[in-house]
């Protein structure tokens, strides 16, 4: 059984931890990776599923605590799937502002009907660095790309992203709202039944 009480989450991204700990209420404290290391390690993995176990296991390795990762990211349609696993990285590490600014670009002639676009969640859960056996959980989110940004909540994408079962934004969602729609709120959902939380 893993140990829920000393769990580290393999991010350096503020907005995940919120999420994240939000969703497992206060039964669970999630430290951040933040507390052992600033390094971050290489995304080499060339799917969300393998780069969210080489965090998990980064993490689990320098903190010698079991490890929480999430790997995320847009796969917007007209774009193939792009930017998906490089959405942190679409506009070279230039931040979010320049990559919602460059997929705006990239789509700017694209017509309404053919903005479809999902995010993407996949945790992954090892109790240690050589874990033969991580925890993986997906969770889809479907909606579409705006022409603008709109709202203030939320980190990344949030902005551009529309959510049709609620008639905005994804920024423009509360908080409580957008983690009980979003793909990491459904990849949480099945963590928990896997672990006898739910
Ligand atoms: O709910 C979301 N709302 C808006 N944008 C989102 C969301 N979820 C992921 N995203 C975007 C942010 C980033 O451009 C990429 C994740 O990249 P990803 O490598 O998984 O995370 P990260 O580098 O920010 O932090 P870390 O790797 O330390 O966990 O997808
Ligand atoms: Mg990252």
């Amino acid at each position: 059984m893993i140990n829920l009480q000393q769990l580290v989450l393999a991010s350096h991204n503020a907005g995940k931890l919120k999420e994240l700990q939000a969703m497992l209420g206060e039964s669970v404290h999630l430290r951040s990776i933040g507390e052992f290391s600033q390094v971050e390690p290489e995304e080499t993995g060339l799917s969300f599923v393998e780069n969210a176990i080489l965090k998990a296991r980064n993490a689990a390795r320098i903190s010698g605590l079991p490890a929480l990762a999430d790997d995320s990211g847009l796969a917007v349609d007209f774009l193939g799937g792009a930017p998906g696993i490089y959405s942190a990285r679409y506009a070279d590490g230039k931040g979010d502002a320049a990559n919602n600014a460059k997929l705006l670009d990239a789509l700017k002639d694209v017509p309404d009907e053919q903005r479809g676009a999902q995010f993407v969640c996949v945790l992954a859960l090892v109790r240690h660095a050589d874990d033969p056996l991580p925890i993986l959980c997906e969770g889809l989110w479907h909606g579409s790309i705006l022409r603008a940004a709109s709202g203030e909540h939320g980190f990344g994408y949030d902005p551009l992203f529309w959510v049709p079962e609620r008639n905005c934004s994804s920024a423009e969602l509360a908080p409580l709202e957008k983690n009980q729609l979003s793909h990491r709120a459904r990849a949480m959902a099945l963590l928990r039944q896997r672990l006898g939380l739910a």
